[in-house]
Order: structure tokens, then C-alpha cells, then sequence
């Protein structure tokens, strides 16, 4: 890769006063997100998987600007991704949105209802794989993945092809916990394993010449990828 030079230097940490200031640059959650983080963080540990609010924000803008009547979001959890991305569709249009488990299924729900989306957010319980290879071809107009880290070069692989030309692409946790960098340093095997496969999914996209990609430094890494 060719060197940037100093023009690569610049780049501003994000500590947590640093967060705090920039989510309240951002336009604040309303009733129903902040209803949907609150009951979220009862639900144990697995509470940490919800996609942060400011991701949120940007999940709804990039479906309005994408101008989307077919979204597709792979891992459900709570519903948030799927709430705020049926906030962006375009009249008339969907989201599909799936899950091995439906155990947060009636949370999700109860929020698509008060938000006025749940009749346009479609479950699909299983696994993403199957739900993925199952939708028609290049008819999505924005993927967003968010399901298990070990697949996200199979789900990039079926997803492509889903997309429409000028579709997005988009990907959530692709730094890691910083692990990309070095997955030896990761905790454990797992860890280890989804940082080897997040970077060889990362450079995929980077290589992609049916893609335009760029890597976002978003909570743990936001990639958006257009289909050219
Ligand atoms: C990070 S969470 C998703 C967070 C969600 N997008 C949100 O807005 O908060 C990951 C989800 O992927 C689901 N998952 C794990 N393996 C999966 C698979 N093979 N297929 C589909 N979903 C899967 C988990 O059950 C979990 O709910």
C-alpha cells in the first residue's frame, strides 16, 4: 500500500468524554429508541450486543439517503438496527431482518409497534445464512451486518449479489475491539478466530473491485460499501 505520509497522522482518540460530547452533537434518541436501550441493558450481559444509539442515527440517515425500499438486517438482537433502519425506508417499502434466536423477539416487537414501523419490519428466524441465500438477487438496497462475527465473509459473499447497483453494504464491529490489529493479543480462542476472520473480511472489501468501501471509526468500526 502506498504511504500517505503525514497526511495520515491526523486522527482524534475517542476516549469516553469524547463519546459523551459526541452524542450530544447528535441529533438525541427519541421515546421509543431510548425506551428500547433502557429495556435492552435488563436483558443481562448480552445487552452490550445493541448497536449504539449514534449508530442508530446514522443506520436511519443512510437508508433515507440510499432512498431504500429493501433492507435487509442481519441480527436482530433487541430490534434497534431494524427500528431505525424502517425509520429511513422510502413509502411502500421493507426490512427483512433475522436471527438464530427469538428470545429478544417480543421486546423488538413491542418497540416496532410504538415507533409505528412493525408492519414494515419482516422476522426471519435462523440462521443468516439461509435467510441470505433465500432473497432474490439484486433487488436489496442496503444489507447492514450485525449477526456472528465468524461468518461475515460468507454473509459478504451472499450479500453482493443481493444488492442492487449503488446498494450499500454495511458492517458493524469491523475493528473489533481494536483485535484486527494484532488477534494474537485477543483473550481466547473465539476472539482470536473472529479477529483473523474480520480482517480477512476487511481486506475483501477493500479489494473489491465491485465496491466502493470505506472503514468508519464509529463505536467498534462502521464499514459502509457501495455497490458500484
Ligand atoms: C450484535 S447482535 C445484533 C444487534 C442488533 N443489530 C441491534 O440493533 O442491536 C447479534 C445478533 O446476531 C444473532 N446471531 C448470532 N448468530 C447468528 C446466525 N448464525 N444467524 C442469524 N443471527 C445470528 C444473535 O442472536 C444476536 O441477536
Amino acid at each position: 500500500m502506498t504511504s500517505l505520509g503525514s497526511a495520515e497522522v491526523k486522527h482524534v482518540p475517542i476516549n469516553q468524554a469524547m463519546r459523551g460530547y459526541l452524542l450530544r452533537s447528535c441529533t438525541p434518541p427519541d421515546p421509543v429508541v431510548s425506551s428500547l436501550v433502557q429495556r435492552t441493558l435488563t436483558v443481562g450481559a448480552a445487552s452490550g450486543m445493541m448497536v449504539p444509539v449514534e449508530q442508530s442515527t446514522l443506520l436511519t440517515l443512510l437508508a433515507k439517503l440510499a432512498s431504500a425500499t429493501m433492507i435487509v438486517d442481519v441480527g436482530t438482537f433487541t430490534g434497534l438496527s431494524a427500528l431505525a433502519l424502517a425509520r429511513g425506508l422510502a413509502p411502500g417499502g421493507k426490512v427483512i431482518t433475522c436471527d438464530v434466536t427469538d428470545t429478544w423477539f417480543d421486546l423488538a416487537k413491542e418497540h416496532w409497534e410504538q415507533a409505528g414501523v412493525a408492519d414494515r419490519i419482516e422476522f426471519r428466524l435462523g440462521p443468516a445464512g439461509k435467510t441470505l441465500s433465500e432473497l432474490p438477487q439484486g433487488e436489496a438496497d442496503l444489507i447492514f451486518l450485525d449477526a456472528d462475527k465468524m461468518n461475515y465473509v460468507s454473509y459478504y459473499q451472499l450479500a453482493v449479489p443481493l444488492l442492487r447497483g449503488g446498494g450499500l453494504l454495511l458492517a458493524d464491529n469491523v475493528l473489533l475491539d481494536g483485535y484486527v490489529m494484532d488477534p494474537e493479543l485477543a483473550e481466547n480462542t473465539l476472539m482470536r478466530r473472529c479477529a483473523e476472520t474480520m480482517r480477512t473480511f476487511n481486506a475483501a472489501l477493500a479489494t473489491d473491485d465491485r465496491l466502493e468501501t470505506v472503514m468508519l471509526p464509529v463505536a467498534d468500526g462502521f464499514t459502509i460499501a457501495r455497490k458500484k
